[in-house]
């Protein structure tokens, strides 16, 4: 049976004598059934008894196969041979980080927080992994070496490196792949497939498998071993996942290591044992001790949380026998415990940060480790949950029927899937999701990338063909690394004079306006321009404010104030000066509407970083395409005046590798902390926009990731912030509840024409729409009862309220609706022929008629009324006319809902 539950106290070590000789024990009180049962004492026998040096009360313990002993009348538990004891099981590893953990537990934390390099050996690494990819799946080594070599052209470009060096140095270690596959060593029952994805939910872990030979994992090492065994920690990556694959019943007795570089040793210089294959057998031994380090590791990461001490505990680099001398990490590691203040076995260098900065490091380094558990915690559902439970929660989308299975152009497989009619999920063109069989943690799944999702049918890519059957959302972590890394980049490399301004030692410094160059507006110069924008004041002083400012600038920019219009003539602006500006935004939505405003300003020297599928169409003809010659490439990248990403983008290994002398980002107050320094780590100076009075941060954790740096400085540096006062979109009457509880009043029609819009100058005459509609803003009470995360009664009433709009003469593409709920959304959309989404997804955008459906009835319990930013959003989406459909018993229990709904009843 299976013992699991929180531990209440841990015992001391002892030895006693049995009849198998002397053995060590340690005693341990749990309450099991996840802490719903009483408490009991558990024995971890022998080797176990060394996960319990590392437990603590409150952290998690699992026992597998324990057996029941009685003493004292107590049921107890104890360790069998063939149990495994594993801490914090929640704490899902990836096995690249036990592998550097077994190296030295340092180097783990380090490679957190510096991320992974541009650097030619990474670079290489990876198209070698491409190549043998493309290689088990059949295809021909000359034509694979050629594509992925240029598919990195832009890498290899930034590196300084040729095409063909570079494909014959892959060729070269591609030659080991290909003689081991012809070796003989295949038979014709040879099963292989390329990149397997495992989740373990027992031992706590996850990763990606470069191969799986007959069920045995095989991984790829780009280096050379001349000895006869492979490296050490390069056998315990390979025993993570024959760790998973005995989980899901396989029970590999080998695991293989392939080092590609042996073959490209010159046999006269070297010596020993060349072949580039070695094989080692996973025995029950190796495996325990995997799972071992794994808990040592669970349990330091724990203990960063949960330890009431001052800082957050990291590893010293004491804990492993490893040689500094001999480690890559050494400098960084060096460095990162000069600079605060660690303890580590490397000497450390430099002098300490400030203390302001290192409490800033620790609150945001314990944050984000937050984060990483409520990521974890999605994972989980993935088997905690039913399948009808994740469809419900929008998780996933199940029942699907497999339609076909194509191998597409570069040995990949385009799979087909028909969907239930109603079926609604989180899922979106453009991501990476988990096709499975329908079982995507035990079963057969596959990531893939969403290529279609559109009626009734569902296209994915994929690797590896698999039955269809169910896809769901796929968490990623990638968001938390590489918000580590911008706080370790802004913190500990960090320029001493942007840090002055972040922490409050200075207000950051703006140009005297007799200082700007000639030409420019504001400057003595007569024949200069009198303002950047003539008939806006606000905006006009929010370009100034950019261009002047020495550190940063802030623009508040309300609903519909014209903020996008801003930021580009801010761009050509700043570049007429000669400056090099990085644009970004949280989403790709938002980099891709500054870019058209840029464009439409007749500015067009831009150049867009992302994928394919994130771009929008009508920017692709100014994106970056990695693929291609490298000197090309790279000066692209480099010589481009205006550079666009989203801030997720600004943290990957080639944006990290440039600088620019401003970056502006918009929808900052939408961005954590570590999230806006991602971008403005790129940059001497930094303009953010935003509204910290609309949607806030997307974190799941609750802790300082939900203030956005914007609203952080706003509030500290009124002087270096300007607030657009003028709306272009909403009328009068739509606009006077925001602006009152939002805006102090301050938010105001831009002209009179924005003011007095009506349905009328749609054409559409009032006497056409039932009482009660045309108001401007309106509110309809359909008397219906939530269910769940839905209310029919109420979508049937938004459907005919729409109809009525659409009856009354108002196209279909000027109205949307917006729920609070998926489900709800899911609802109405089958309902009504109008665009239907939930407030998240409507940010940014207008509709000249928008109906928002509330859901709720009796109390207010939903997104939508956690937080009346959100309102805000859902409130300011609408130009001519606003219907609000709720329950008023509901709303009038809030005062802030009673004075919406006072508003909308006027
Ligand atoms: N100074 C101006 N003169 C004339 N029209 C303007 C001016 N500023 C903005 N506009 C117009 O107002 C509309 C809204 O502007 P924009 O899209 O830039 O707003 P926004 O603040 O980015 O909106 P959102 O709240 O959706 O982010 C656009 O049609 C834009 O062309």
């Amino acid at each position: 049976m299976n013992v699991r539950g929180p531990i209440l106290s841990v015992g001391e070590a002892r030895t006693v004598s049995t009849s198998h000789g002397d053995r060590e024990l340690r005693e341990l009180r749990v309450r099991p059934e996840r802490g719903a049962a009483d408490p009991v004492d558990v024995t971890l026998w022998g080797k176990w008894a060394e996960t319990a040096e590392h437990a603590e009360p409150g952290m998690e313990l699992l026992i597998t196969d324990a057996e029941a002993d009685e003493f004292g009348g107590e049921t107890g538990y104890a360790t069998t041979g063939d149990s495994w004891v594993v801490l914090e099981p929640d704490f899902l590893v990836d096995v690249t980080g036990i592998r550097s953990w077994v190296q030295c537990p340092r180097m783990y934390y380090l490679n957190k927080l510096s991320g992974i390099p541009l650097n030619y050996p990474v670079v290489k690494g990876t198209i070698v992994h491409e190549v043998f990819g493309d290689l088990l799946r059949g295809m021909e080594l000359e034509a694979s070496v050629a594509d992925r070599v240029e598919e990195a052209g832009l890498e290899l470009g930034l590196l300084g490196y040729e095409p063909e060096e570079v494909a014959d140095e892959v060729r070269r270690n591609a030659a080991a792949i290909e003689g081991w596959l012809a070796q003989g060593t295949l038979s014709d029952e040879d099963t292989w497939r390329s990149e397997f994805t495992l989740i373990s939910p027992t031992f706590g872990l996850k990763g990606r498998a470069d191969a799986l030979r007959r069920g045995t994992p095989v991984e790829l090492k780009t280096g050379k071993n001349t000895k006869r065994e492979p490296r050490f920690h390069d056998k315990i990556q390979a025993a993570c996942y024959a760790l998973m694959l005995d989980e899901r019943g396989v029970d590999p007795d080998i695991g293989t290591l392939l080092y590609t570089k042996n073959t490209a040793l010159d046999r006269n210089e070297e010596s020993g044992d060349l072949a580039p294959a070695k094989e080692f057998s996973v025995g029950r031994g190796l495996l325990e001790f995997v799972v071992r380090e794994r808990n040592a590791l669970a349990a330091m990461e724990w203990r960063a949380l949960n330890e009431p001490g001052e800082r957050p505990t990291v590893p010293t680099g004491y804990e492993a026998d490893a040689k500094c001398e001999y480690c890559f990490e050494q400098d960084t590691c060096m460095v990162v415990s000069g600079r605060l203040d660690q303890e580590s076995k490397a000497e450390s260098v430099g002098t300490p940060v400030p203390d302001a900065e290192r409490d800033y490091f620790d609150r945001f380094y314990v944050a984000l480790e937050e984060e990483r558990r409520e990521t974890h915690a999605e994972y989980r559902k993935l088997w905690e949950q039913t399948p009808e439970e994740r469809a419900a929660d929008d998780r996933a989308l199940i029942d699907l029927e497999p339609v076909s299975q194509t191998e597409i152009d570069d040995a990949r497989w385009e799979l087909r899937a028909r969907k239930p009619d109603d079926a609604v999920s989180k899922l979106r063109e453009g991501d990476v999701a988990l096709a499975s069989d329908g079982d995507p943690v035990s079963g057969h799944g596959e990531l893939g990338r969403i290529t279609g999702l559109c009626g009734d049918e569902v296209v994915v890519e994929t690797d590896e063909p698999v039955e269809l059957r169910r896809l769901d959302v796929y968490p990623s972590e990638i968001s938390v690394d590489r918000s580590l890394t911008a706080l370790h980049d802004a913190i500990l490399k960090g320029s001493d004079a942007r840090k002055d301004v972040l922490f409050g030692r200075r207000e950051p410094e703006f140009r005297d306006a007799a200082d700007r160059p000639a030409g420019v507006p504001g400057s003595d110069d007569p024949d200069a321009p009198d303002a950047y924008i003539g008939n806006n004041d606000a905006q006009n002083e929010a370009v100034e404010l950019a261009v002047d400012a020495e550190d940063c600038a802030l623009i508040h920019g309300p609903p519909g104030t014209g903020k996008t219009y801003t930021i580009a003539r801010t761009i050509r602006a700043l570049v007429e000066e000669g400056n090099r500006v990085l644009l970004s935004a949280f989403t790709n939505r938002a980099v891709d509407n500054a870019l058209e405003a840029l464009r439409d300003q007749g500015f067009e020297d831009v150049l867009r970083v992302g994928t394919q599928t994130g771009v929008r169409g009508d920017m692709q003809d100014v994106r970056l395409v990695q693929r291609g010659d490298p000197n090309a490439k790279a000066a692209e990248l480099r010589d481009a005046p205006v550079v666009a990403a989203t801030t997720a983008a600004c943290g990957s290994r080639v944006l990290r590798e440039c600088e620019f002398d401003v970056a502006l980002v918009d929808e900052a107050s939408q961005l954590t902390e570590p999230g806006t320094h991602a971008a403005i780590n790129r940059a001497d100076r930094f303009v953010l926009v935003g509204d910290h009075e609309q949607l806030p941060p997307v974190v799941r954790a609750e802790n300082d990731l939900r203030t956005s740096l914007f609203e952080r400085l706003i509030e500290a540096y009124p002087d270096a912030s300007v607030m657009l006062d003028r709306q272009y979109r909403m009328s009068q009457r739509i606009q006077a509840f925001a602006s009152a509880e939002f805006y102090d009043g301050a938010l105001r029609p831009a002209t009179p024409e924005v003011a007095g819009q009506t349905l009328r100058d749609l054409g559409v005459d009032p006497a056409d729409l039932p009482d009660g509609l045309a108001g401007g803003v309106d509110f309809v009470d359909p008397d219906g009862t939530r269910d769940g995360n839905r209310n029919v009664r109420e979508a049937e009433r938004v459907a005919e309220v729409v109809d009525a709009y659409l009856a009354a003469g108002v196209d279909p593409d000027d109205v949307g609706v917006i729920a609070p709920f998926r489900a709800q959304v899911a609802e109405i959309g089958r309902r009504t022929p109008v665009t239907v989404d939930t407030v998240d997804r409507f940010q940014g955008s207008s509709k000249e008629v928008i109906v928002v459906s509330l859901v709720a009835t009796g109390d207010l319990d939903g997104p939508i009324f956690e937080d009346h930013r959100r309102m805000n959003v859902a409130l300011t989406r609408a130009r001519k006319q606003l219907t609000l459909v709720g329950d008023a018993d509901a709303l009038v229990s809030e005062p802030f809902y009673e004075r919406m709904l006072d508003w909308a009843r006027r």
